[in-house]
């Protein structure tokens, strides 16, 4: 890659070339397009966005689990026009193998459940915060890789798997001060659009071509899409009776009459919606038919998370994919999960001003300062180690000054890593065996012995 950057100036010599001189081409120190570097803030509040998600799923007893960013293609290779797909980020590696970035989750797990099958305790309830990537156009000039957390629920059919995933979401959300004033959870149950496709005479080799078309009419008008219905089989009368079912303004009341009342896809979302109460999340959840989201693989209910003043692009999205097995040419296994990313919830919380302040992040609790620079360099450093050593040794964050420094930039680092006590190391002291420990908040000292753990109990408690 170095060798790419230089624009050697060969020059002809008598008898063969020789590098005159190498100009390097500048190195591009951005990072490769659509992909973000994460600075100690940003993986601060990165790290904070990841806890608050960890601590929702164990909440739930969800356990960890992560696949490798690199999957085979195959995974992912579906045919119903899926954005998800068309934006693989997918190559041929060193041995010729189509290899991809994942661009979710959802098919490493079914790869993994499929691999153990029988051998896992069901139901699993396990979760993830994979790095995802799609190619974009750069033209549109937006990330190409995002983290996305992902809880999944496999081997159970009944609607309480839902209710398990909806409430996990509201308590994350509840957990960063965004209440159900601020965001709704639309939910839908494609089942009824199933329905309303077998009454139109659509063959259900369609359904999933015909989601992802219906999921477009969010963004798109009907008009712009008739072609690619069409190419489906589906137009005229036909489609504008399908796109009339999908329409946002209707009740569960209105959909069950299109489709009977006896229908399951109707028995389900009342089953959601009966729930919610007792999961204290009635308020969250809103009715919306036009909700199909964008994944070939979605079988029943779905939902998706929204900020009411409608600023935003959807914040989490999933649904029930109890088919997903048989694409991998497995018996299905009844699964349910969704996918949250971690860039619209940060725009959120951005807009209700609840970011976090790490203005006072504590970086170290002590920082250890060897009067280096005279004769007695090594001497101090040593000693520094030394008492660096048993603060860490009893659990305190402690930073080392490395090099010979003067006062006024100590005190300033002190301060900057927001450190309680200053241990200050010179050569007297450590011929007495002492050091001197500053309190920073308000200069009070003392002289420390190093025998014994008074050191440590009284930088524990000025820290
Ligand atoms: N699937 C996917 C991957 C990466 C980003 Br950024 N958005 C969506």
């Amino acid at each position: 890659a170095a060798a790419g950057r230089r624009s050697a100036a060969v020059v002809q010599t008598a008898g063969g070339t020789k590098e005159s001189g190498v100009k390097e081409a500048p190195l591009d120190l951005n990072p490769p397009r659509g992909t973000r570097d994460f600075f100690p803030d940003d993986m601060r509040l990165r790290n904070w966005l990841f806890d608050k998600w960890r601590r929702a799923s164990e909440l739930y007893g969800f356990e960890e689990f992560d696949a490798p960013v690199l999957e085979s293609e195959d995974l992912y290779i579906r045919k119903a026009g899926e954005e998800v797909v068309g934006q693989l980020y997918c190559f041929a590696d060193k041995g010729g193998r189509r290899v991809a970035l994942r661009p979710e989750l959802t098919p490493s797990l079914a790869r993994m459940v499929l691999a153990k099958r029988g051998q896992l305790n069901m139901p699993i309830k396990w979760f993830a915060i994979p790095q995802c990537w799609r190619y974009e156009r750069m033209t549109r000039g937006r990330r190409r890789e995002h983290y996305q957390w992902n809880c999944d629920i496999w081997g159970v059919g009944e609607v309480t798997a839902e209710m398990e995933l909806l409430s996990c979401i509201v308590r994350f959300f509840e957990s960063v001060g965004i209440g159900s004033d601020d965001v709704g959870i639309k939910v839908n149950n494609r089942e009824l659009l199933r329905e309303v496709l077998h009454k139109n005479g659509v063959p259900d080799d369609r359904f999933a071509a015909v989601c992802v078309l219906i999921d477009k009419l969010e963004k798109v008008p009907l008009d712009h899409l008739r072609d690619d219905f069409r190419a489906l089989g589906v137009e005229g009368s036909q489609l504008d009776s399908i796109a009339a079912s999908v329409r946002a303004d209707q009740t569960v009341d209105d959909v069950a009459q299109l489709v009977g009342e006896d229908s399951q896809a109707v028995k389900h979302l009342r089953d959601v919606f009966d729930m919610a109460d007792a999961y204290g999340i009635a308020d969250w959840l809103v009715f919306d038919p036009s909700v199909v989201r964008g994944l070939a693989y979605y079988t029943g209910v779905v939902f998706e998370g929204f900020d009411r003043a409608g600023e935003l692009r959807a914040i989490c999205g999933g649904g029930r994919y109890d088919t997903l097995l048989e694409m991998f040419g497995g018996e299905p296994i009844p699964a349910v999960g969704f996918g949250f990313g971690d860039a619209v919830v940060v725009e959120l919380l951005k807009t209700k001003g609840l970011l976090p302040d790490f203005a006072d992040t504590s970086v170290a609790d002590a920082v250890v300062w060897p009067l280096a620079g005279g004769d007695e360099t090594s001497t101090v450093q040593q000693a520094a180690g030394r008492v660096a050593t048993r603060l860490r040794q009893s659990g305190l964050k402690t930073d080392v000054i490395l090099e010979n420094k003067k006062s006024k930039w100590v005190f300033k680092h002190a301060a900057r890593v927001n450190a309680g006590v200053l241990v200050v190391i010179g050569a007297d002291e450590v011929a007495g065996n002492e050091v001197t420990a500053k309190r920073l908040c308000d200069k009070e000292q003392q002289r420390v012995t190093l025998d014994g753990t008074h050191l440590e109990d009284l930088a524990a408690e000025w820290a």
